[in-house]
Formats: structure tokens, sequence, C-alpha cells
């Protein structure tokens, strides 16, 4: 999936909240989006959920099933917590049978079980949001945003969040997240970005100190490797790598052509340019695809990480 050249305002006389953005979300990424009050991280996940329509630019390549959760989920509907699940399930496209079934398991894996039977307008806030987790997870989406869902949550729901995006993950789906804390997720790999005066940029600092290399990973958050595509468009070499566990991994100080999409995944360096963290195996190629670009990308140093 691909921003180009996406913009958002509110009105023709109201300021840009968003401009600019051009990014890739490959299949499999993990994405955290930062930004301070007001700086736009609720528009731009809403433009990327498909809930919103940028006010200029484009958005290609959506994944077909796409799941959002917002931080506040309206629970004003005349349905109980599984009949309101198993009607979205339907709504996906899955039989009554299996859509009851999973919004069944929906609820039990974050705890709120007992709550089937309940109108979703009598749900305490953090029982309405575990429903708002389960309907974004009833359908294996291949899109999946979350704005601050993590809120209102109990421990062990955020944990089971927590493994649901390694999961989808995993299974090749895109994961764009905003959260307060800094350490959410901070020990899966991931791409980091910030956005500031309305324009996304590549974070120049990792958000926890277990992240420092965020796209080499413990076992248990591999995904099963997101390949590394040459470009289809100018200044964009790659859409992303990921150093599968155990391997050796290669770090790549590439400066980009102005106006150039870093890959999703790469840091800002210290001093101008990015960091691409990629497998050994894959350095070759990945090198390939930066100075092939056109305009082609500046290679500045290759080095071995112990
Ligand atoms: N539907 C809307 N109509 C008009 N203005 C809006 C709308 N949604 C957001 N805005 C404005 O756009 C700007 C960015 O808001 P947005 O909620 O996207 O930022 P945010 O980074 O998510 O904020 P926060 O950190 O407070 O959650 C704000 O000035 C906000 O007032």
């Amino acid at each position: 999936m691909r921003l180009t050249g996406v913009g958002r305002r509110y009105g023709r006389r109201r300021p840009w909240v968003l401009r600019g953005i051009g990014v890739e979300l490959p299949p499999g990424a993990l994405v955290r989006v930062e930004g301070g009050n007001g700086g736009g991280k609720s528009t731009l996940l809403r433009l990327i959920a498909g809930i919103d329509t940028p006010t200029e630019g484009r958005i290609t390549g959506r994944p077909p099933r796409t799941a959002y959760v917002p931080e506040r989920f309206p629970a004003v509907l005349p349905l109980t917590a599984a009949a309101y699940l198993t009607h979205l399930g339907r709504v996906h496209g899955l039989t009554g049978a299996e859509a009851a079934r999973r919004a069944a398991d929906g609820l039990e894996r974050f705890g709120a079980a007992r709550f089937a039977r309940t109108p979703m307008a009598d749900l305490s806030k953090g029982t309405s949001q575990k429903v708002a987790v389960a309907q974004a997870l009833l359908a294996d989406p291949g899109l999946l945003v979350l704005d601050e869902a993590w809120t209102g949550l109990d421990a062990s729901a955020r944990a089971e969040l927590d493994r649901a995006v390694t999961e989808r993950t995993a299974a090749g789906a895109t994961v764009v997240f905003v959260d307060h804390d800094p350490a959410r997720l901070s020990g899966l790999p991931h791409a980091h970005y910030r956005l500031r005066g309305a324009t996304l940029e590549a974070a120049a600092e990792p958000p926890a100190p277990r992240s420092a290399a965020p796209l080499r990973t413990t076992p248990a958050a591999v995904p099963a490797g997101v390949p590394v595509v040459p470009a289809d468009g100018p200044g964009v070499p790659l859409a992303a790598a990921v150093v599968p566990a155990g391997a050796a991994a290669v770090r790549i100080h590439a400066v980009g052509p102005p106006g150039s999409v870093p890959p999703v995944g790469a840091l800002a360096a210290p001093g101008g340019g990015i960091w691409l963290t990629v497998g050994a195996g894959l350095s070759d190629s990945v090198l390939r695809g930066l100075l092939t670009a056109r305009p082609s990308w500046h290679i500045r140093s290759v080095e071995e990480l112990p």
C-alpha cells in the first residue's frame, strides 16, 4: 500500500493538517506514527484505514480487508456485544455460524465473554474497547489500523492485543499504530515515523532502547520476512526489509535524492540520510535497489552488525 502526495485539510480556508505525505506500507510491516497533540496522527490513520479521503494525493494498494480501532468506540448500538460482532462478521463475508464462532472467540480472547449478551450501550468503556478490538480482528484483516487502541484495556487485554499484532504481521498484514506509550510494541521490529509540521518523516530516535535496531528482532516477533522489492516509482528504491531471527545483518547508511521517500523500516541517521538494517543475504539486492533507483541514492557506508 502506498500514500503519494497525500494532503488533508478540513475546509478550503483551513490550514493543511497533512501535506505531501509519501510513504510505502508493505505487507507484514509494523509502522508506528508519532507526533505532537493535534499534529494529525488520527487524521493520517483515518486516511490509511480508508474511513476518510485525502484532500489531495492518492492512496493505492490498500488491502481489501481493513480494520480500524479508534481510541473511543461508539457503543450506542441496539445490539448485544455478541450480536454486534456476529453481524459484522457477516458483513465481512463470513457465514452466520462462522461469524458467531469468531464473535465468541474474540470476546473470550479479550476477557469479555461474560458480556456477550450485554447490550453495547450498557458496556463500560473498557469492555466496549475490547469489543472494538475483537471486531477489528474478526476477519483476519490485511491492514490493521490502531489509534490508541490499548487505551482503556486491562493489562491482560493489552498483552493479548500485542500478541494479535504479532500474529497479524506474521501473517503478512500491515499494522499501523499510534500510542502514547513509547514502549508499546517496541520489542517488535517496526518502522517509526513522526509527524512534524504536516509532513511525515522517519523518526530520528527509536521510541525505546529495546528498539535501537528496530529491524532486528526476537524469534517470537519475526514475520516470515518482508520481501525487498525494487522501486516502481521514482525515489522509492525499496519497500522494506526485515532481518530474520538469528541472521547476520548489515546496516546501510544511504542518502537519498532531494524529496525522496525513505523506505519503510529506515531510521534517520545522525548527521543525515537513513540507516537501513537488512539481513546479510539481502544486502546486495538492497544496495542494487538503492543504486539503480532514478535518481539514485548515495551509499555512505555498509557495516556488518555483530
Ligand atoms: N473532523 C474534523 N473537522 C475539523 N477539524 C478536524 C477534524 N478532525 C481533526 N481536525 C483538526 O485537525 C488537526 C489534527 O487533528 P488529529 O486529531 O488528526 O490530531 P492528533 O495528532 O491525532 O491529535 P491528538 O494527539 O490530540 O489525538 C487538529 O487541529 C484538529 O482540530
